[in-house]
């Protein structure tokens, strides 16, 4: 049966972006996979046709879908929305309609890149990582929250970190899992010192593993350290589980291992619906340039085969691609290495589908 995939671009990179993973696409179409591919709105470009940036037709199809593949959202021209509309709360809203609960971010340095990454090369090669970050909840979602003015004419903006039992669980659960598959070390990050919802994001944690994994071998770091052990020591993480904004900040950080965040792919899953989207955003200072790195996102395609589709093979024919793209030395100018041939963001989409023939 014919597997339904939701396109949605979105702003600024995310367009051109998802041109190339369109490709793919179309290549798995024309190579035997049966896909009905659909178009949907989100972001700012939902915004200035519907006046909303998650229109109800969006989430009517991304819930008729077998999976999602979403761009990035967001750009200085809405930036002085409110909050209620702008861009970033079309993303959150999907994330949210879907109960996308885990997301999860591998950085993996290609050994072709090992020397593009602002690290040195011995402290970044053969890393092959996964974050686990919880995604519909947390700080991004709680409330109350708002900015208001104070009597003394002061205005106070405030967020609440909240989090319960079962959403830590869950995402707690989904990282144990992985780990199980892999190396069977988990470092939950958090910040327990000084929050009490972390505090309790820490004791869930520890009593799941006493109680259901007591293989894994479970370390718990606050996440100003790993943020710090991330740049001097990255080799020590396998999986690392964290909080939603914990998540968001330390992916990009980890996209630097791998040279680029224009590497790194995702997947956001939940019970019953999942979309996937490169970490990064709509990267505005580079946007309608052509030079935007579209790998992340036709990785992120990769994933959207294997763990939706059911379509492994063609996953790992796409990685091969990527692979044989980096070893014929192709790279966009953010993986730019001396001696290297700079392409931009359509030559390269149009390279790895060569490379799948
Ligand atoms: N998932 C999403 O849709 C996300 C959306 N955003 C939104 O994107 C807009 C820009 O946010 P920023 O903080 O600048 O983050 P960003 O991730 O868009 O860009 C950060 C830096 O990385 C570069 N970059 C990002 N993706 C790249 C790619 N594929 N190839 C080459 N270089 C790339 C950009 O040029 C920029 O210098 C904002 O409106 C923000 O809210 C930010 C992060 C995630
Ligand atoms: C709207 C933001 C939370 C998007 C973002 O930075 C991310 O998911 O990485
Ligand atoms: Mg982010």
């Amino acid at each position: 049966m014919s597997k339904r995939i939701l396109l949605l671009p979105g702003d600024g990179i995310g367009q051109e972006i998802i041109a190339e993973a369109r490709k793919v696409l179309d290549w798995a179409q024309a190579n035997g996979a049966e896909l009905t591919i659909d178009e949907g709105l989100i972001g700012g470009t939902a915004y200035d046709e519907t006046g909303t940036p998650l229109p109800e037709a969006t989430i009517t199809a991304a819930k008729s879908a077998d999976a999602v593949l979403l761009g990035a959202v967001g750009g200085v021209k809405w930036e002085s929305l409110d909050y209620a509309v702008r861009p970033e709360r079309g993303l959150l809203g999907i994330r949210k309609a879907l109960d996308l609960y885990c997301n999860l971010r591998p950085a993996v340095v290609y050994p072709q890149l090992a020397d593009a990454s602002t690290l040195k090369p011995e402290v970044v090669s053969g890393i092959d990582m996964m974050v686990v970050r919880e995604l519909s909840s947390g700080i991004y979602f709680g409330e109350p929250k708002g900015v208001e003015t104070l009597a003394d004419g002061r205005k106070k903006g405030y967020n609440t970190l909240v989090y319960h039992t079962d959403e830590i669980e869950r995402v707690a659960r989904s990282a144990f899992e992985i780990a199980m598959k892999r190396s069977k070390k988990v470092c939950s990050v958090d910040k327990a010192n000084v929050l009490e919802s972390t505090e309790l994001w820490r004791d869930v944690v520890t009593a799941l593993r006493d109680a259901e994994y007591p293989q894994i071998e479970l370390s718990h770091m606050y996440v100003d350290n790993a943020a710090m052990q991330l740049i001097r020591n990255p080799k020590q993480f396998d999986v690392m589980v964290t909080t939603n904004m914990f998540g968001d900040i330390l992916s990009d950080a980890a996209s630097m291992l791998t040279g680029s965040i224009g590497m790194l792919p995702s997947a956001s899953l939940g019970e019953k619906y999942a979309l996937y989207e490169p970490i990064h955003g709509s990267a505005p200072d580079i946007a309608g340039k052509g030079v935007a790195n579209p790998l992340a996102t036709i990785l992120s395609a990769s994933m959207m085969f294997r763990y939706s589709l059911d379509l492994g093979a063609i996953a790992d024919k796409i990685d091969a691609a990527v692979n044989s793209v980096l070893d014929q030395d192709l790279r966009t100018a953010d993986i730019m290495q001396a001696g290297k041939t700079e392409v931009g963001t359509a030559a390269m989409g149009d390279a790895v589908i060569k490379a799948l023939g």
